[in-house]
């Protein structure tokens, strides 16, 4: 009995991976030119750019809600990100990782910032492990590094995703401990969406993600004009925009790269997706910690679809992470224009977050 309802499940998903790879790959931008090997400012503009299929990759990625599984299976997810200054990015991340259907949720924060994101929900799991420079003696920096990478390193295994950045801050021993929390990540093969003050510490450490395909990095205007400045050593370049961004994700290695804006762009720089569908006007901050959050959930999603049907050879040609980035950007676009529609300029994150749900919901009901 439990068996052939495993070959069924399996046999659906095989289905749901080819459909995917047919309709993924018939909507994404098509480089027509084949990019030289160095990186150049000179992009010749021969890219056809067209949206990327979102609904019908969020409608497959998404879980069936089955009363066979059990709690964890929908995915556990991590934060690590909460310092003195900010308190709200760390929680809209990982709030949100829940309301999409993500079974847990925790925070890893520097002690101040713990009571209060706790306080904010009793749903997260709040770890009040880091520290800043303020709070410590340099003759400590060591024991606690230790101490640091120690607690991390017993939960790090059962986490699908991690998120590193939001309200992080840069405070340089804080980063410290991050950079060896990345690499201890990498090292246990657990994906990585780097958001925020992550991405501050990334770009001026680019080793700690070049060449790990489970990596995103989701830069905002400033954090992607950082990056290109530091990978490709231009401006940023608005008339080439696919290319430029393609390059980009190729000089980190095949990094994942979602360029935010009034488009998103998503490279892993063998394609790219664009997503475009109508979001909202308001530019209230905190939208893109939603959606940090989101990509983890999506991307650990599409990496069980995945490996389920790994028999099948052509899923190669499948990246997950780029799929998880595709559907987080189109429901967190959904989301904000339905808080707009009822809020309009009162619309804030806490009203998206609360629409993250009835989006989903619209798209891939469940039941
Ligand atoms: N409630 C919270 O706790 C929030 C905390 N956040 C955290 O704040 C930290 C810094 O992130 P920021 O996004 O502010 O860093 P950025 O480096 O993106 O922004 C720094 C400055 O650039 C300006 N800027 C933003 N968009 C611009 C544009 N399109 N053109 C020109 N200038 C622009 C901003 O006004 C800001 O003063 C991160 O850790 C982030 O996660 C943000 O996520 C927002 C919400
Ligand atoms: N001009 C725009 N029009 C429509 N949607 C936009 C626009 N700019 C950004 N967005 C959407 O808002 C989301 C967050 O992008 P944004 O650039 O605000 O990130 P951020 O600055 O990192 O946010 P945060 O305040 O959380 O740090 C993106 O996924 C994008 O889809
Ligand atoms: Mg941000």
């Amino acid at each position: 009995m439990l068996k052939s309802s495993s070959s069924s499940i399996l046999r659906r998903q095989n289905f749901l991976i080819r459909t995917l790879i047919g309709s993924h790959y018939n909507n994404q931008i098509h480089i027509i030119n084949k990019p030289t090997q160095k990186l150049s400012a000179q992009f010749v503009s021969m890219t056809t750019t067209t949206e990327a299929d979102s609904e019908s990759i969020l409608r497959r990625i998404t879980p069936t809600l089955d009363p066979n599984r059990h709690k964890g299976q929908a995915g556990k997810v991590a934060v690590i990100g909460g310092c003195r200054e900010y308190t709200g990015a760390p929680y809209f991340a990982a709030i949100s990782a829940l309301k999409i259907g993500a079974d847990l949720s925790h925070v890893f924060c520097t002690k101040d910032a713990a009571p209060i994101i706790k306080s904010y929900s009793p749903e997260l799991i709040v770890h009040p492990i880091l520290e800043e420079s303020y709070s410590i003696r340099d003759e400590e920096r060591r024991s606690i590094l230790s101490k640091v990478l120690a607690e991390v390193a017993k939960w790090m295994e059962r986490f699908d995703c991690i998120v590193v950045g939001p309200g992080l801050g840069r405070d340089p021993f804080l980063l410290d401990c991050v950079s060896e929390i990345m690499k201890l990540a990498r090292r246990s093969n657990v994906p990585i969406v780097v958001d925020g003050d992550g991405l501050f510490l990334v770009t001026n450490n680019l080793d700690l993600v070049s060449g790990y395909h489970l990596a995103v990095l989701t830069p905002n205007v400033n954090e992607y004009k950082r990056l290109v400045q530091k990978v490709i050593g231009t401006e940023v370049n608005d008339q080439d925009a696919a290319e430029e961004l393609l390059y980009l994700a190729r000089g980190i290695g095949g990094t994942t790269v979602l360029r935010k804006g009034k488009s998103d762009l998503i490279s892993d720089g063998v394609t790219v997706n664009m997503v475009s569908i109508f979001g909202s006007p308001r530019r209230c901050g905190g939208q893109g910690d939603i959606l940090s959050g989101s990509v983890a959930v999506f991307s650990s999603w599409a990496r069980q679809c995945i490996s389920v049907a790994e028999s099948d050879s052509s899923t190669s040609r499948v990246n997950p992470m780029v799929l998880g980035c595709i559907a987080a950007s189109a429901l967190l676009r959904k989301a904000a224009s339905m808080a707009f529609q009822d809020k309009k300029r009162a619309t804030l994150t806490t009203d998206i977050i609360e629409y993250l749900g009835r989006s989903l919901e619209d798209i891939s009901p469940a039941s």
